[in-house]
């Protein structure tokens, strides 16, 4: 029989685990210290459960986690792990040191069904959803872990498409029977999907990034499907009943394309469905994948668009791209080649 994780399970969770194997109701906190709190990796490490209590549980449990089996590092100090999943499945794993900070670039899926033009985890298609532990552990089962200043849903999937392990996770992060960070590290990216994300704001205090792109109804269609299900207006009327300042933040991405979505047109319009929210524009350079026309735009349009932003009151920033030399760059992670041949989707 195949034994179920511990790590990964909230609090209630460890309760019905303590009741099913006859655990005093305590024992739930204890699990939780030793799962989230303390470095060891094995039931029988978790010393203050009575002997027997142990081997109950490891009748039915294994602690649950897993060793990246591969880790490349960047000239620029980026490094990306490769974790195995479930089902013999890949996802990569992004850390962005910089100056004091260490941030972690995790992935909610393995691929990603949205089918965006730009994005390499779209080209990859779908393969599956990432359990809460399987998010978590890419924090906890790194070199760097203990050192994780902030967070990011990032890496590969749409975070809102695989919602409730998203949320568990992020309970599981912030939570003080967890890792008690505080929300204001964890920023989680998305294309948008409304009903997601309204529950994400009502949920969390963690803060929200949108991929926007393009102002435009056609030319945001275009590059990125999601805008027929949810067009960006529908996003913003939906953001605009938040309360955003200091304490959570709401952020949009914006991937410069040359001669496509650099104009000032672009930028006014942006600037013009924008207003009204307290918020921080992005600009992303984009990562070149195979097989695409879009190209990025010159560093001179990057800051003429930027300013123009700026001038308008809207508070802006370009990224820094990291990591490309080792294809750890925004967008660019994919396990495509990881996955097995006959569990590939058409597309
Ligand atoms: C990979 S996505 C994951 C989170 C979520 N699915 C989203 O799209 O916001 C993270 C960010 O990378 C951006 N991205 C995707 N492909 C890119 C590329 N080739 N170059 C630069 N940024 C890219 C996305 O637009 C998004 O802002
Ligand atoms: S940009 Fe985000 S939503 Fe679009 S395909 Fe990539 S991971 Fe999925």
């Amino acid at each position: 029989m195949e034994k179920e994780r511990l790590f990964g399970k909230t609090l209630d969770e460890l309760k019905a685990v303590a009741a099913q194997v006859g655990l005093p109701k305590f024992a739930a906190k204890q699990m939780a210290d030793w799962l989230y709190k303390k470095d060891i990796r094995s039931i029988d490490e978790m010393t203050n459960l009575s002997v027997k209590g142990r081997e109950a549980l490891k009748e039915y449990y294994e602690f649950g986690l897993t060793e990246p089996t591969k880790v490349q590092a960047s000239i620029d100090g980026t490094k990306k792990y490769l974790f195995p999943t479930d089902h013999a499945k890949f996802i990569e794993t992004a850390m962005i040191p910089d100056d004091d900070r260490k941030t972690v670039c995790v992935s909610s899926q393995v691929g990603c069904k949205m089918g965006c033009l730009f994005c390499m985890t779209g080209k990859q298609g779908f393969q599956g959803h990432l359990t809460a532990g399987e998010i978590v552990n890419q924090i906890r089962s790194i070199e760097e872990n203990g050192e994780v200043s902030n967070i990011v849903y990032m890496g590969m999937g749409e975070p809102f498409d695989n919602l409730d392990n998203v949320l568990k996770s992020i309970e599981i992060l912030t939570d003080d029977w967890g890792y008690a960070m505080s929300p204001k590290r964890i920023t989680v990216s998305t294309i948008g999907i409304i009903p997601g994300m309204k529950k994400f704001l009502e949920t969390s205090n963690a803060h929200l990034a949108v991929s926007l792109h393009s102002p435009f109804d056609e030319e945001r269609k275009q590059l990125m499907p999601i805008q027929t299900a949810y067009p960006v207006q529908k996003v913003l009327d939906e953001i605009k009943s938040w309360e955003f300042g200091r304490q959570r933040r709401v952020s949009f991405e914006y991937i410069m394309f040359g001669g496509l979505n650099d104009t000032p047109a672009h930028a006014k319009e942006l600037a013009r469905i924008l207003n009204g929210i307290k918020c921080r524009i992005n600009l992303i350079r984009f990562h070149p994948i195979p097989d695409t026309p879009l190209k990025s735009s010159n560093e001179e349009t990057l800051q003429s668009f930027k300013d123009l932003l700026n001038s308008k009151g809207i508070l802006t920033t370009i990224r820094a791209s990291r990591g490309q030399d080792i294809y750890a760059a925004c967008g660019l992670l994919s396990t495509k080649a990881l996955v097995k041949k006959e569990e590939e989707p058409d597309y």
